[in-house]
């Protein structure tokens, strides 16, 4: 049901969208692949206190796959080394780990598939009648891969993610450099564009980025969270922008 309070989405110069938990429901994936993994480091280590949901949202969600892990056990007081992004998913350290979870990441998407949510989809051809550009803005790796698998690769002529991030050196989400890039790229001016994020990492960093509205998805993280995060609106679903 739109929300007549709500902006016009359309009134913005771009709108940049968040992937996991925004346009598809992968959050979820990376949320269970993550707590397997952790549960048996977490028991073959001897790592207290235990894992639990809130660890996805606080250390986990929105940020690059080493960067995350490395919070994580930071949290627990566990130091390892952080390796090298070409580590197996069987070493003992940050990025063997972050490998680790994205090597059961892969096998759910590929056994299961992936779809829009249909809330995103109808804002997203609401975006395209009125002309107004559109941007993906990921931490992952896997974002080609999960906009191909969900068949909207296409309506996006720029897609910053954890690759074109790593190679340009680009600081994780919460900092801003890859929303501002991401605008740059659209040549648009991020005070003029609207952000859409799911995740307190990713709401912190279209705040920093000087970005005209952050819009808040609550999937979990819980509505004051991602207000105090920086969003000046929160809402459940993307369908409520649709007019
Ligand atoms: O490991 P990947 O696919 O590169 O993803 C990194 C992160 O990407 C973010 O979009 C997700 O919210 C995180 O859960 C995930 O860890």
């Amino acid at each position: 049901m739109a929300h007549d309070a709500l902006p016009d989405l359309t009134a913005f110069d771009a709108v940049l969208f968040d992937l996991d938990g925004v346009l598809t429901p992968t959050a979820e994936v990376h949320m269970h692949a993550w707590q397997s993994m952790f549960e048996e480091l977490f028991a073959a280590w001897d790592i207290t206190p235990p894992y639990t949901e809130r660890d996805y949202f606080d250390h986990l969600d929105g940020k690059k796959r080493y960067d995350g892990v490395a919070s994580l056990l930071r949290s627990r007081d566990v130091e390892v080394p952080w390796g090298d992004p070409s580590d197996p998913p069987s070493a003992d350290t940050v990025c063997g780990i972050g490998n680790r979870k994205n090597a059961v990441f892969e096998r759910v998407l590929r056994a299961e598939g992936i779809a829009a949510y249909p809330g995103s989809l109808r804002l997203l051809d609401v975006l395209a009648a009125a002309g107004t550009p559109v941007a993906v803005v990921s931490s992952s790796k896997n974002a080609e891969e999960v906009l191909a698998a969900a068949g909207i690769r296409d309506r996006f002529p720029v897609v910053m993610d954890g690759v074109i991030a790593e190679r340009d050196h680009l600081a994780s989400k919460p900092a801003p450099d890859v929303f501002v890039e991401a605008a740059r790229m659209l040549e648009a001016d991020p005070a003029r564009c609207a952000a859409v994020e799911d995740a307190i990492s990713g709401v912190r960093s279209a705040a920093a980025g000087g970005f005209g509205l952050v819009v808040g998805v609550d999937r979990g993280v819980g509505v004051q969270d991602l207000i105090d995060a920086g969003a000046h609106i929160v809402v459940q679903d993307l369908e409520e922008f649709v007019r």
